[in-house]
């Protein structure tokens, strides 16, 4: 694994046993992220997006190539690199604090409490410790979602569609919370998401995944200065590279493509 290399997949492939069929979603997969980066992974619907994050946070297991994360063979799933879901994962009978603490089970609990409060208070959800999920708007359950998956210290956030259960606005605005903390945390993260914006607004890279079976099509670097204007002609331009890539642009704007 080369230097400040903190995820290495290689040659990753995997099939799945549907109705009596054997179905390849992924062939041959191949992707590097260093550390510090953003990486988008954008693709159609069912090319395998989330089968490949979850091959390597370790929830299932690839049938050829292999997998390392921080320099260690992904075998089960480490706190050296979690997973942050599209339905947040909290636990509705628990509090926020509570929530957030349930990774940390291995400190003291005055360690547990105040490590939590501290990425409580990263997100701007110190005040909302003692209410339930329920009791959250869903941009705030993602910010308890994300304070949980800060607090256990990874090296490696996989976001499985982060922000795609809510509206413009929210997204919008933990989209800046996200490069916020980034810049201040230097988490590395591995983004899967079917909004071009999203991608060309976070990453330093995106790879482009095709279909039938799942590989990476295009890798498209994005040498775009932070903070990104989404008004600027420069964001601009690598949307319209990324639409052309899955030709939704021009009078025949294929429609089979859900992004
Ligand atoms: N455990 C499983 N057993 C059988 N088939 C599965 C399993 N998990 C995923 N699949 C199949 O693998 C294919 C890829 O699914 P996956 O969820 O990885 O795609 P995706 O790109 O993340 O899709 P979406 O963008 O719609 O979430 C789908 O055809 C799905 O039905």
């Amino acid at each position: 694994m080369g230097a400040g290399v903190l995820v290495e997949v290689s040659e990753v492939s995997k099939a799945y046993k549907a109705a009596g069929k054997n179905e390849q979603i992924l062939s041959g997969i191949s992707l590097q992220v260093k550390e510090g980066e953003i990486i988008s992974i954008l693709g159609q619907s069912g090319c395998g997006k989330s089968t490949l994050l979850n091959l390597i946070a370790g929830f299932d297991t690839p049938d050829r190539g292999t997998i390392y994360t921080a320099g260690i063979e992904v075998k089960e799933p480490a706190k050296r690199c979690v997973m942050l879901f599209q339905n947040y994962g909290l636990l509705p009978w628990r509090s926020v604090l509570k929530n957030v603490e349930l990774g940390l089970l291995d400190l003291t609990e005055a360690e547990r409490r105040s490590r939590a409060l501290a990425y409580l208070k990263l997100v701007g959800l110190e005040d909302r410790a003692d209410h339930f999920p329920h009791q959250l708007s869903g941009g705030m359950q993602q910010r308890a979602a994300l304070a949980r998956a800060l607090a256990i210290r990874p090296q490696i956030i996989l976001m499985d569609e982060p922000f795609a259960a809510l509206d413009t606005f929210t997204r919008y605005y933990l989209q800046n919370e996200l490069l916020n903390i980034h810049a201040n945390e230097k988490t590395t993260i591995l983004l899967v998401t079917h909004d071009i914006d999203e991608a060309v607004f976070l990453s330093d890279r995106i790879l482009i995944m095709s279909a039938g079976p799942g590989q990476i099509r295009k890798e498209i670097p994005i040498h775009s200065s932070r903070p990104r204007d989404r008004g600027h002609s420069d964001f601009q331009h690598y949307r319209k590279l990324i639409l052309d890539e899955f030709r939704l642009t021009g009078p025949q704007a294929s429609e089979e493509y859900s992004i």
